[in-house]
């Protein structure tokens, strides 16, 4: 991309933001991965390894629930600042459960909020969110530029996407969170602790979930986890131009 003091000079060229995504495991690692061309470099971090291919973002399989996520993500950023090479976003992305009928199974979604659904207190009076409690924050907002490119290019659904510590197997507690969060379209359960890694770091963040099963009464067989995986492939293929043109200066 031309910068454009340099536009009709042609003399400069802006370089392709760095990208870091963030699976929970290898097989997610891996389906992002096969959407770029190349052979991947490994490069080891404490606790966790980096694919590099040649073109395309950093894939990183951080671990299952929130507090892995945070802390392999944090790692990274850690990593590539003291590198001198600060990533520009990073990306939680992987299978989810998506709420019935919105977001069935291999659709995929793009997030507008990233809302922490169980960090709380229970009480008689029912659930109170953390800030209400007077502490930190459950919401992460990616940039809205970037999530309406990111959607368009993807034929992927934009809303929230809640991240939970327990995956939900009942339909009283899929509706529970539904009635708290009506715009919530999946659950996983890292989203959360990449954004607050990549806030820390005043990095923006965006995630991408594929759908492999429905959020409500736990049916294990019903996963099409083979299809989620696919859509991840596809989506990110979809996606590749956006990340390589994201620069956060022209979307607040
Ligand atoms: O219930 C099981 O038997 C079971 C077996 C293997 C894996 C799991 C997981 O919960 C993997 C969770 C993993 O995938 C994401 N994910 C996918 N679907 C959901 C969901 O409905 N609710 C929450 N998380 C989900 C999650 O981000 C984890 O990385 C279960």
């Amino acid at each position: 991309m031309v910068l454009p003091a340099e536009e009709g000079r042609g003399l400069l060229t802006r370089s392709a933001p760095r990208v870091l995504v963030a699976t929970a495991v290898p097989v997610e690692r891996d389906a992002v991965a096969q959407a770029f061309a190349g052979p991947p470099l490994e490069v080891p971090l404490p606790g966790a390894t980096l694919l590099r291919a040649p073109v395309g973002p950093d894939v990183l399989a951080a671990g299952v629930g929130p507090a892995l996520a945070a802390a392999a993500t944090a790692t990274a950023l850690t990593a590539a600042a003291l590198d001198g090479r600060p990533y520009d976003l990073v990306v939680s992305a992987g299978i989810a459960g998506g709420f019935p009928p919105d977001a069935p199974p291999g659709s995929l979604v793009v997030a507008d909020e990233i809302t922490a659904a169980d960090l709380g207190a229970e009480t008689a009076d029912g659930f109170l969110p953390v800030t209400e409690l007077g502490f930190g924050t459950v919401t992460h907002r990616p940039p809205a530029g970037l999530v309406r490119d990111a959607a368009a290019a993807a034929g992927a659904l934009t809303g929230t996407v809640l991240t939970v510590s327990t995956v939900t197997g009942t339909a009283a507690r899929a509706a529970g969170l539904r009635a708290r969060h009506p715009r919530a379209l999946a659950e996983a359960m890292e989203g959360f602790g990449v954004a607050e890694a990549a806030a820390a770091h005043g990095v923006p963040v965006l995630e991408v979930r594929a759908v492999s099963n429905p959020v409500g009464p736990r049916d294990r067989a019903a996963w099409r986890i083979g299809d989620a995986l696919a859509a991840l492939t596809e989506g990110f293929g979809k996606l590749a131009p956006v990340l390589e043109s994201w620069n956060r200066h022209d979307h607040p």
